[in-house]
């Protein structure tokens, strides 16, 4: 549906500003630096990744409000830009006919719930512009799916910030643009709101199917909304999939430090076979599930995720199975669960469990952990 073909844009930046991108020597940084991606048809898909990761920048270049150096975008069989690959084409941006939505609501406060929403229909050119009866039943179909059509006709300032950006969205959605485009949408809500609205935004996104781009540097929104997710890091994309993927596998450690809390240990393959192997790292032997034999002269990082990691009592369970023994360093209650340092060797380990089970400081403890959920993040000279 939209396709993205090595993308980059750099600005000059004051040299004192440089380090947070990639810099070249002329003091440019580039925001974007090659990046290639693919956005499917109906889907969510969401750029994630720290502040300064040119997440912003990708977007405002797929809506035309920033000019990249070089690349291609086309959505569907239209080229909405190309530069540096033949023939240069750039699509101006209220012709790309594409729905936007930005962090602050930007609505306009002299206008009624209503009007706030005809107005792009209003705007348009007069030959694609409906009839009036056909916007006032737009605009309150979409209102409707919004729950703000008993608003219809309040002054939009006199909605609450939630209503607001429903509003937006409202305003962005009546003109049926085939792609959405959200930079950050919630994150001037406050906490609960922020989470009624993603539950929302995702009902809303399947019922519609509308296919979207969603900016957010939160990776609990971008694992709870997405049908794909793209982690960028420095301009490029770090990895592409699905949240259940992307946080079971990253496929490096920025990614896996990233997404969730994990335990990294070095190691190397002592077995290996299809489907799985053993791995020595410095607190011992561990049991890890492979999709390919892994290569026994490279290195690796192993990634436990803390929820991977099952506490026993070392009385009660034996040495055996995957697994360290350790002892408990120290315990914090965190209401849904209670997480466990653990010291194995030196290392101290995390451990996040059920309130149910709960050791004190200086108990013997048996960490059990299932090969499947551990991930390998090849270091040096592993193929991946
Ligand atoms: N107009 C500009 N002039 C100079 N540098 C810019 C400009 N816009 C963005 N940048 C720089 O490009 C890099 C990427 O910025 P971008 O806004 O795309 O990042 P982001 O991942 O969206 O970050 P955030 O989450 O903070 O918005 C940053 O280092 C930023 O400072």
């Amino acid at each position: 549906m939209l396709r993205i073909d090595n993308l980059r844009k750099t600005f000059d930046v004051p040299s004192d500003q440089r380090g947070r991108g990639r810099a070249t020597a002329s003091a440019q940084l580039a925001a974007i630096d090659d990046v290639s991606l693919e956005i499917h048809e109906g889907e969510m898909f969401t750029f994630l990744g720290p502040s300064g990761c040119g997440k912003t920048t990708t977007l405002r270049s797929i809506a035309g409000l920033e000019r990249p150096d070089s690349g291609e975008i086309r959505l569907s069989e239209r080229v909405l830009f190309s530069r540096g690959r033949g023939r240069d084409r750039e699509v101006p941006v209220n012709r790309r006919g594409l729905g936007m939505v930005f962090q602050s609501y930007a609505i306009w406060p002299h206008l009624s719930v209503f009007d706030n929403v005809a107005f792009p229909l209003q705007v348009m050119p007069r030959r694609d512009r409906p009839k009036k009866k056909v916007i006032e039943e737009r605009v309150m179909r979409v209102l409707a799916t919004m729950e703000l059509d008993a608003f219809a006709g309040r002054s939009a300032t006199k909605l609450s910030g939630g209503q607001q950006q429903r509003l937006a969205l409202a305003r962005a959605l009546v003109t049926e643009p085939p792609l959405l485009l959200l930079d950050e949408p919630l994150s001037n809500l406050d906490a609960k709101l922020r989470e009624s609205l993603r539950f929302e935004l995702k009902r809303l996104q399947h019922e519609i199917g509308i296919t979207s781009i969603y900016v957010t540097h939160d990776q609990v929104e971008a694992l709870a909304l997405s049908s794909r997710i793209a982690v960028m890091s420095k301009g490029q994309v770090a990895q592409v999939g699905a949240p259940r993927d992307i946080y079971t596998h990253p496929e490096s450690k920025f990614v896996a430090e990233f997404i969730g809390n994990s335990n990294f240990l070095p190691a190397t393959a002592v077995e290996s076979g299809n489907g799985t192997a053993i791995v020595e790292t410095p607190q011992g032997r561990l049991e890890v599930a492979v999709d390919r034999p892994l290569d026994a002269t490279a290195s690796y990082l192993i990634g436990i995720r803390p929820e991977s990691v099952e506490v026993l009592a070392a009385e009660t369970a034996p040495a055996a199975g995957n697994g360290f023994s350790g002892t408990v360093a120290a315990r914090s209650y965190l209401g849904e669960a209670v997480d466990h340092i653990v010291d194995i060797g030196g290392y101290e380990m995390r451990a996040r469990v059920n309130p149910s089970v709960s050791f004190p400081a200086g108990t013997a403890v048996r960490l059990r952990i299932d090969p499947a959920t551990i991930s390998l993040i090849p270091t040096e000279g592993a193929s991946r």
